[in-house]
């Protein structure tokens, strides 16, 4: 059986966007960044966190899972999901007009065997003034993503451009992952 150890709903639509079945097994883990840590190894590793605690679960010898992480990356810093809306404002007036990159990492493990990849994608943000920016924060879709913003949504509006992969920047990159899922013997476009 072939679990998504994930309570985000982009995870679901994207996996199933391209024909995969899945079971959920959600988790929960500590997603603080260790001091110091590189945007790919944090993202690389709470993937694999996410897919071992579902694994670890389970009761099924014959479980594959997915986990998977996506943070956005400027400069140095490391932006999560927002913990307040100042929190979320200060998040959106910093991307304001700046490239920045999203790194999305899959992690696939059973009991036998793991692969992890990760992909990054560059987003440009048009100049925001404070008034879009509140007005963005006050639809609510800011709070449950990283960086802030949902591309797939109401934040398609603040981005100028991008480049490489869009499902990467929602959540999951499909052409990755679907590249892991065969490795794995899971069927994609059932
Ligand atoms: C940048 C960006 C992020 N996101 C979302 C994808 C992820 O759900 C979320 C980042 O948080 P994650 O910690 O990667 O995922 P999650 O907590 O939502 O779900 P789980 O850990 O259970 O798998 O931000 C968008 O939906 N659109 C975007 O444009």
């Amino acid at each position: 059986m072939f679990y998504l150890a994930s309570a985000s709903p982009r995870r679901r639509e994207l996996l199933t966007q391209i024909g995969v079945s899945f079971e959920l097994a959600p988790v929960a883990i500590d997603e603080t960044p260790h001091p110091a840590e590189a945007a790919r190894s944090y993202v690389e590793r709470l993937a694999q966190q996410k897919a071992a605690a579902a694994l670890a679960s389970l009761d099924d010898p014959q479980a594959v899972v997915l986990g998977s992480d996506t943070s956005v990356i400027l400069g140095e810093d490391i932006l999560t999901k927002p913990d307040s809306t100042a929190d979320a404002r200060q998040m959106l007036r910093r991307l304001s007009g700046q490239p920045h990159q999203v790194f999305t990492a899959v992690a696939l493990l059973s009991h036998e065997r793991q692969q992890v990849i990760s992909v990054a994608t560059e987003v440009v943000f048009r100049a925001l003034d404070e008034a879009e920016i509140d007005a963005y924060i006050a639809t609510g879709e800011p709070m449950d993503k990283a960086g802030s913003y949902g591309i797939q949504g109401k934040g398609a509006i603040l981005v100028d451009h991008i480049s490489g992969s869009y499902s990467n920047v929602v959540g999951l990159p499909l052409t990755e992952t679907a590249a892991l899922l065969k490795n794995f013997n899971i069927p994609v476009w059932a």
